[in-house]
């Protein structure tokens, strides 16, 4: 069972050791006062390695049966268009199969919701992730509540957000991008039982439920938004900040208890002319100031980005195995 077990150990083993590095005085090499740069694009790497591990297992128990994932994208926009191509080559990478439904712009809200219904049928299929945004005329919560329960690899479904949230429940899914957050800060060797967490956002995608999963880790945690008074004070007690606001480089060093861990979660491109596309992607966090202060932080890009497709190949791989398997 479980792929691969010594390169897994020697690899978790890796990760774990690169950041007590920082910790030990005597390993340490470098600037004391700078924090273990949490390797995102690596840690994903691993991860896709233990998948396909897992689903070339699958497929040699169960005559070539194989984890299936419906990726369904509206419109043509060019950042959405990306992430899908990015998702379609991790499926291939790991040997899990991809379904694409490629719509037009001016698709009704049924014709969606038809599209959705018939990978709900497709018994070759075990995971359906339509790609957000939608266009303004189709209600995304609707067409996500289509979905069946037990094929929500995003963990969009209100009933998976809400046995998230209850005590003595566990959802089928948890949602990729919090999730690909807590395994960073758990394969660093970072603790989370009774540590202090901030989570700076609240979106239904990432900051809601990464706030319900610290929860469920024994973590106290705090939610700043938008309204809330003095985001600055309240994220200076955090052990464990995790910044999904969408406001580039909005938490400054000063905002950062010292020795906190720090998981970027912001993806905001910002113009830079010196970049040949002319762009670069910045995070939540001010970076510089920031790793000046935490003892771990993510990078933008590279930290949790890959960790979300990661994420996603997993929770395809968890619904394939119920399904193949014939367990729930
Ligand atoms: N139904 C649905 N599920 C999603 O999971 C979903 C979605 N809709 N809509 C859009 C957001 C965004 N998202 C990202 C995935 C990977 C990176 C990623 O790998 N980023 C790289 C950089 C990529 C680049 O250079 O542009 C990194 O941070 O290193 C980022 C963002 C998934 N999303």
């Amino acid at each position: 069972m479980g792929g691969i077990p010594v390169e897994k150990a020697l690899s978790a083993l890796g990760n774990v050791l690169s950041g007590l590095k920082n910790k030990i005085p005597f390993l340490k090499d470098g600037n004391d006062d700078e924090a273990t740069i949490i390797d995102g694009k690596k840690i994903a790497a691993d991860i896709r390695l233990e998948i396909k591990a897992e689903v070339d297992e699958l497929k040699t128990k169960y005559g070539g049966k194989v984890p299936g994932l419906a990726v369904v994208i509206v419109g043509e926009r060019k950042d959405s268009q990306t992430y899908v191509r990015m998702k379609r080559k991790a499926c291939d990478e790991v040997g899990i199969h991809s379904f694409h439904s490629e719509l037009p712009e001016t698709i009704s809200e049924e014709e969606l919701i038809d599209v959705v219904k018939k990978y709900n049928e497709n018994p070759d299929c075990h995971g359906i992730l339509v790609q957000l945004p939608l266009p303004k005329h189709i209600d995304e919560e609707k067409v996500l509540g289509v979905i069946s329960l037990e094929k929500d690899v995003d963990g969009f479904h209100p009933l998976n957000i809400g046995m998230l949230a209850m005590k003595g429940h566990e959802p089928l899914f948890m949602p990729c991008t919090p999730k690909g957050s807590i395994v960073l800060l758990e394969r660093s060797g970072v603790e989370l039982k009774g540590k202090n967490a901030v989570v700076v956002g609240r979106s239904n995608i990432v900051g809601m439920p990464a706030s319900m999963m610290l929860n469920k880790k024994d973590c106290t945690v705090t939610v700043v938004h938008s309204r809330t008074k003095n985001p600055k004070e309240i994220c200076r007690q955090a052990d464990i900040l995790i910044a999904a606001a969408g406001s580039a480089k909005m938490i400054k060093g000063d905002w950062i208890k010292k020795g906190a861990a720090v998981i970027d979660v912001g993806t905001n491109s910002v113009e830079d002319k010196s970049k040949k596309s002319g762009y670069a992607l910045v995070g939540d966090v001010d970076f510089d100031e920031a790793k000046k202060r935490a003892s771990f932080i993510t990078p933008v890009p590279g930290g949790v980005g890959p960790m979300t497709i990661a994420m996603l190949l997993q929770n395809c791989l968890d619904g394939g195995k119920r399904a193949i398997e014939g367990t729930k």
